[in-house]
């Protein structure tokens, strides 16, 4: 068992240091990471997909290639344009709806984006469930014109039947994220009105298997995307993309260069935009180097073994 803390290089969803668990077993190495604000219940599926991914291993690919966006944190236009022009992706994902960027901030950003992607490349933006309905329909209307055109909005409000409202008043695709991993039922919930893309990730689903399940469960195109795990839990979700009978959307797995280090010689950065399908996660190599101090370690070494006992 190894435990990493990695400092991120912009602050993403609040937090300024990734931390987590790798776990050996028979089949490699698996990540265990859920953020902080997650409960021991919640936090049940990310072991799951850690012992899925140590023990037993994934099923099959059916592609050896994929296609992969960048991630643009809240940032200034100008690091925005550095960002997406130092990441080789013809797709981009670009935060919005901070609290502490406006929307004139985020429309800048997205059109900075544009500028480093040009025509052919593709924009999509996550509010992360930050709006309401109200505020939702014009500000994605602004950054669609700022886009010149969005591939889709994920996650623009919390609830579903706002998700669909919000659907059927713009003529922006959109996705559900968090409606789905936070869900009490992931393989329940009746996504298919709301959106028009799923956005998978393995650590909150329980596992590949379960997210396949999931996909299968919802009917929709998915995109599978990262916790800004490091590259042992993003092999995990490469995995997924793998497997999953289509894709026809690029996947938020592009977030090594979110931290400042890895825990891999092996680190999984996209080339020309592409990452491979590997068979198991890489070797944690450089583990040791990105060691939580003893105190961390300890409380995570306690997180886990709750998380345990109730799994
Ligand atoms: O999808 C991506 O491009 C990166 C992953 C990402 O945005 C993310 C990472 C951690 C937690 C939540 C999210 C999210 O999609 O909301
Ligand atoms: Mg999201």
């Amino acid at each position: 068992m190894k435990i990493y803390a990695i400092p991120l290089r912009n602050r993403f969803r609040g937090i300024t240091v990734r931390e987590g668990v790798l776990l050996h077993g028979a089949a490699g190495w698996g990540e265990f990471c859920p953020f902080s604000d997650y409960s021991d219940a919640e936090s049940v599926p990310w072991l799951a997909a850690a012992v899925e991914a140590s023990e037993r291993g994934w099923p099959a690919p059916v592609r050896e290639r994929v296609e992969i966006n960048t991630t643009v944190p809240v940032v200034t236009p100008e690091k925005a344009h550095a960002l997406v022009r130092a990441s080789g992706c013809r797709t981009a994902k670009v935060k919005v709806a901070d609290p502490r960027s406006s929307l004139a901030d985020d429309c800048a950003r997205v059109e900075a984006v544009r500028d480093a992607l040009g025509p052919a490349g593709a924009i999509r933006v996550d509010a992360n469930a930050a709006w309401d309905v109200a505020t939702a329909v014009p500000a994605i209307k602004a950054l669609d014109r700022a886009a010149a055109g969005l591939e889709y909005a994920e996650q623009p409000c919390p609830a579903l039947d706002e998700l669909a409202e919000v659907r059927r008043r713009v003529e922006v695709r959109i996705a559900a994220d968090e409606s789905i991993r936070r869900a009490e039922d992931p393989l329940k919930v009746a996504v298919a009105g709301a959106a028009d893309i799923a956005v998978l990730k393995v650590a909150p689903l329980g596992g590949v298997r379960r997210a396949l399940e999931v996909a299968e469960a919802c009917g929709l195109p998915c995109v599978v995307s990262s916790a800004v795990d490091t590259s042992v839990g993003l092999a995990a979700g490469l995995a997924l993309a793998g497997a999953l009978p289509e894709l026809g959307f690029a996947c938020g797995l592009g977030t090594i260069s979110l931290l400042a280090g890895d825990v891999s010689t092996g680190s999984l950065s996209p080339v020309d935009g592409q990452l491979p399908v590997p068979r198991h996660a890489p070797e944690p190599d450089l583990a040791d180097a990105v060691a939580a101090p003893p105190e961390l370690a300890s409380d995570w070494r306690d997180r886990l073994a709750r998380v345990r006992a109730l799994s």
